[in-house]
């Protein structure tokens, strides 16, 4: 359909979503506030609790048949065995078989963040800053903003008296930070059930390539998530007393650590290259087209510390090729001051950003292969354990499908521009599932930009992207909905 054609409708919701700002703003405030970081056990009644305030919402709007789905216990590496996942939040917004049926995914958790990692402002309090127009805190652009998003859209046909376009589906996880566990099980055994029917699924939980031009987004990378543990005494140890005198742990870790990447961001694992998809030559031409440059990267990142100086080696090595990141130690010393302590026994957590054609259990082979080899030329009297912690699969996609012509003409309405069609370096572990389980397209239709600072301090959202981004799903779904094919 034209765009003239739905032009009567986006005049009408359009100002009702401006109008209904202070609310929508007021809905993120409260969610944020709820520290729901999957990670962390000792948080996972809050993780339940913004499950409970996400029903709440969706059931004060009008969404019918609102389960919360328990998945069991969480697998192990888990202090405590008999802690239980999250709930994943399933609810439908019309029932109309008239009409297509759109799934939404998000997810409710978040990632950790303390004010002593450098936070501005309280990380669980959405503050809005009204100098910069950004809303800040945990969540507001990775995913609680874009997640409310599609319950803000409701609202607004509901205020503005539009008939909402489809029939709606929500699917909202408590553990997308934490490997989505539990989630494809749920998905497979729901996919004749709850889902049936549904014809598409979109995911807003990543972001614009740069800060200004609108894109969708058509490829995910794959994230394998490792735990190298060294240990050694049986308690954390003096080191006047015992230091040159007992083999060290974190000695041995930082050791192995240093084995996996170099500080090119080369992977030194063996065999890791030969899995990936040889570059071709109609591939160049994709880069040539996007909108993005190394300032753009050095702005994001704060530094001037990129690997790569032209727009192509960037754009690969976050899109097409693996990258090793060292996360942190649990069990060491981090704090400040000066503790002369020897760690016991040290954690080493990094990850692998997987792309095509790479296999997930040959390359947890390889990497476990490696750490023991690494271990072994040390020679020391410590033990060491590699192993998976969790593994999320790559993802790429049709970018001409209906549903991303559709996401296309909204872009065109709500911002004025045609998107630029880009890959992510990050990972949504459940995409290809979707995909696979439930035999529909998926899209990626991002709110934030790339400075936004996900998983990082002071993560925000410009008020202009939520505002535009919630127009963005609304058109979206209008478009789609008008659109001949599935
Ligand atoms: N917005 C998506 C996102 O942040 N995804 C996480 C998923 C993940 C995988 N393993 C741990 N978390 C990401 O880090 O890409
Ligand atoms: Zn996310
Ligand atoms: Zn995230």
């Amino acid at each position: 359909m034209s765009s003239d054609k739905l032009k009567p409708v986006f005049d009408k919701l359009f100002p009702q979503i401006d109008e209904l700002k202070p609310d929508f703003i007021n809905v993120l405030k409260q969610a944020v506030e709820i520290p729901a970081v999957s990670s962390d056990e000792s948080l996972r009644p809050m993780v339940v609790k913004k499950a409970e305030f996400l029903a709440d919402q969706l059931k004060s709007l009008g969404f019918h048949d609102i389960q919360l789905k328990e998945l069991g216990t969480q697998p192990p590496p888990v202090t405590n065995p008999k802690l239980q996942l999250p709930p994943v939040v399933l609810s439908r917004y019309g029932n109309d078989s008239n009409k297509k049926t759109v799934l939404v995914y998000g997810h409710y958790d978040v990632q950790p963040a303390q004010m002593e990692d450098g936070w501005d402002t309280e990380p669980f309090e959405l503050v809005v800053d009204e100098a910069t127009q950004q809303l800040k805190g945990r969540g507001s652009t990775d995913d609680t903003g874009p997640l409310t998003g599609w319950l803000h859209i409701v609202r607004a046909h509901i205020e503005a008296g539009i008939e909402f376009p489809v029939n709606l589906i929500t699917c909202f996880e408590g553990m997308e930070e934490s490997g989505s566990l539990g989630l494809e099980e749920l998905i497979g055994r729901e996919a004749t059930g709850y889902f049936k029917g549904v014809d598409a699924v979109c995911i807003s939980d990543n972001y614009w390539l740069g800060t200004k031009k609108p894109v969708l987004t058509y490829g995910l990378r794959g994230c394998n998530y490792y735990q190298v543990t060294v240990s050694g005494p049986k308690a954390d140890l003096h080191s006047g007393v015992f230091g040159g005198v007992i083999a060290e742990p974190m000695v041995d870790l930082m050791q192995i650590l240093s084995s996996l990447v170099d500080s090119q961001g080369k992977i030194l694992i063996k065999g890791i290259d030969e899995m990936v998809a040889p570059v071709t030559e109609k591939e160049h031409e994709i880069y040539k087209k996007i909108d993005f440059s190394l300032e753009e990267l050095n702005e994001a990142s704060g530094s001037n510390t990129a690997l790569y100086k032209t727009k192509e080696d960037i754009l690969m090595h976050r899109w097409r090729y693996p990258s090793l990141s060292v996360h942190g130690v649990e069990g060491a010393f981090y704090g400040q001051g000066a503790k002369t302590v020897i760690p016991a026994k040290v954690n080493g957590k990094f990850s692998i950003r997987t792309v095509p054609d790479m296999d997930s259990e040959k390359l947890t082979q390889l990497v476990v292969d490696h750490c023991n080899n690494a271990f072994k030329k040390l020679g020391s009297p410590n033990t060491c354990h590699a192993e998976l912690i969790h593994d999320g699969a790559y993802w790429v996609s049709d970018p001409f499908n209906a549903q991303f012509t559709a996401a296309s003409k909204a872009t065109q309405v709500v911002y004025g521009v045609e998107p630029d069609l880009t890959r992510e370096g990050g990972s949504i572990p459940i995409t290809l599932t979707f995909e696979q389980q439930l035999k529909t397209s998926v899209l990626l239709l991002p709110m934030g930009r790339g400075d936004d600072g996900a998983h990082s301090i002071n993560e925000k959202l410009d008020i202009s992207n939520f505002i535009n981004g919630i127009k963005l799903m609304g058109a979206y779904l209008h478009f789609y909905a008008a659109s001949p094919e599935n």
